[in-house]
């Protein structure tokens, strides 16, 4: 039996159980699914800021999940925060959802566009998709410019307007797939997939079935070199209960 903790680095309880719903949807019935969001941190992830002061809280979460026993992990938030840190804590592998959902894109097709939030964000996709060697394969980057605490909420018309801008990348791009560029769209992917007319990816999907899969390998976090255990140190003021 596999147990996979699915980590979604905002706070926004609402989001982290659309989350967990999408993760359960699509794991083995063994697989036990459990999603949590850290207790601190910002409520949504639209900003380096942002970024930056949700990965305590993510480690925290990585933390309770060695403690817990977990198998392995999910950072459920399209900026992969701390995805290197949480490697270094954990035993099991750690996926984060825009490395998962690029990796899925380039082996169903050639060329890849991202649809996502705010426009400030699209820098950071783009670093992802040269970091994890996909430079080429990403098409385009496009914002529908939803925040992403509205995009659960009716009066955004954010189905819509993802849709619609999903299929101005295919004809604009002339790519081959849509990768969902946060997690918060994750619900929106089946009904997207048979209106666009290619393979859309949702991030929260892919990266819970890659870890089920790595697990199951006998495949986890190589500890040898760059990801070994941090080394004890003190950590000071508001963060001195980090300390490993
Ligand atoms: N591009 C994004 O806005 N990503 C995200 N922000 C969050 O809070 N969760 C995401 O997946």
């Amino acid at each position: 039996m596999v147990h996979i903790r699915v980590i979604n680095p905002n706070t926004a309880r609402t989001m982290t159980e659309s989350i967990g719903h999408r993760a359960r949807a699509v794991a083995e019935p063994s697989t036990i699914v459990t999603a949590v969001n850290p207790a601190m941190g910002p409520e949504s992830i639209e900003s380096h800021y942002d970024e930056a002061l949700a990965v305590p809280g993510l480690l925290a979460e990585i933390a309770a999940g060695e403690a817990a026993g977990a198998d392995g992990y999910v950072i459920a938030c399209f900026g992969d925060p701390g995805l290197d840190a949480a490697r270094e804590l954990a035993s099991g592998p750690v996926v984060g959802i825009a490395e998962a959902a690029m990796h899925a894109a380039t082996l169903v097709g050639r060329g890849f566009s991202v649809v996502t939030t705010l426009a400030r964000t699209t820098g950071r996709t783009r670093d992802l998709a040269a970091r994890y060697g996909f430079a080429d394969a990403c098409r385009g980057v496009h914002a529908c410019d939803i925040p992403v605490l509205e995009l659960d909420d009716p009066s955004s018309n954010a189905r819509k307007v993802v849709a619609d801008l999903c299929a101005s990348a295919v004809d604009r791009d002339g790519c081959d797939s849509i990768v969902l560029g946060c997690a918060g769209m994750a619900s929106f992917c089946t009904d997207l997939s048979r209106r666009v007319g290619v393979p859309v990816i949702d991030g929260v999907a892919v990266a819970t079935k890659l870890v089920e899969s790595l697990v199951s390998l006998g495949l986890r976090t190589s500890t040898r070199g760059e990801f070994a255990r941090p080394g004890p140190k003190k950590y000071a003021g508001l963060l001195r209960d980090f300390s490993v």
